[in-house]
């Protein structure tokens, strides 16, 4: 379990992110949403523990983040961030077991040989295992680094994964497919928060939504309750139109053009 409660953080003199509280259960993917510069990738720094709040708390499973060993949480979180660039020459496979790296000292066990075959295989990269990681397409290598991070928490169902705009410059089938295999996570019982740009998306594949501006919380909770157009003014400017779709849990978002 997540509970963030009453976080903000503040640099320089500015206030990034004031007062935000959520939960979040086993088994919850959490999609947050907002305007460029809204605070999501601070708040994903606060989750992660690269950075500390200066108010409020974060607790995962009950313990402050802040109680955890690095080795510990490195085990028990993983996060995907925006830009994984990697210079040097790595065949696929040896990419992936770096998400094993927080579980041995020299030499894989066999548990983490296992691991890595087990998720190159749920993420359909085991044709790729021994390319180059540098000669494949843009979404063939974000499913890499997925399976990397997958990889890091396989064998801790009580863990979470942080994804950092996951989806950023790939085709329509390949954010279909990221976004899958993190609900998938979310389905055996991962907590997983992913900071989305598209609200279809997010209401497609979240169970729940934060909707952050300028910091704050516009709203939080299950897109049908949360994914409306004041929201969506309020959240980034424009307005927009809501279309039932038939299979959907959640109308489609589509902007009316009109600029405010
Ligand atoms: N160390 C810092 N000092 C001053 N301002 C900062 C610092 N870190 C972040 N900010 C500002 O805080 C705001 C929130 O940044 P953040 O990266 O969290 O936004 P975001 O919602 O992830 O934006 P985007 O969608 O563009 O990635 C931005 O205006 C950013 O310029």
């Amino acid at each position: 379990m997540i509970s963030v409660q009453n976080v903000s953080y503040i640099a320089g003199r500015k206030k990034i992110l004031n007062d935000i509280s959520f939960q979040l259960s086993p088994g919850e993917m959490l999609a947050v949403i907002g305007a460029n510069g809204a605070g999501k990738s601070t708040l994903l720094k606060l989750l992660c523990r690269e950075m500390n709040a200066q108010s409020g708390s974060i607790q995962f499973n009950g313990k402050a983040i802040n109680a955890y060993a690095i080795k510990e949480l490195a085990q028990l979180r993983s996060v995907l961030t925006q830009h994984s660039t990697v210079s040097l020459l790595f065949t696929v496979k040896e990419l992936v077991l770096m998400g094993r790296y927080p579980h041995f000292e020299h030499h894989p066990s066999s548990l983490d040989l296992w691991v890595i075959d087990e998720v190159m295989r749920e993420t359909g990269i085991t044709d790729f295992a021994l390319r180059d990681y540098n000669t494949l397409s843009g979404g063939e290598q974000q499913r890499v680094q997925l399976a990397r991070v997958i990889a890091q928490i396989y064998d801790k169902p009580n863990a979470f994964l942080f994804l950092d705009e996951p989806t950023n410059g790939l085709d329509l089938l390949y954010q279909q497919q990221i976004l899958q295999l993190a609900r998938n996570m979310a389905d055996r019982g991962y907590t997983v928060i992913s900071i989305l740009h598209d609200i279809n998306f997010a209401s497609r594949y979240a169970d729940k939504i934060l909707i952050l501006k300028d910091g704050q919380t516009v709203a939080f909770g299950e897109p049908k309750n949360v994914i409306n157009c004041e929201n969506i003014h309020r959240a980034f400017n424009i307005h927009v139109k809501l279309m039932d779709c038939e299979g959907l849990k959640c109308p489609l978002v589509i902007p009316s053009g009109v600029l405010v």
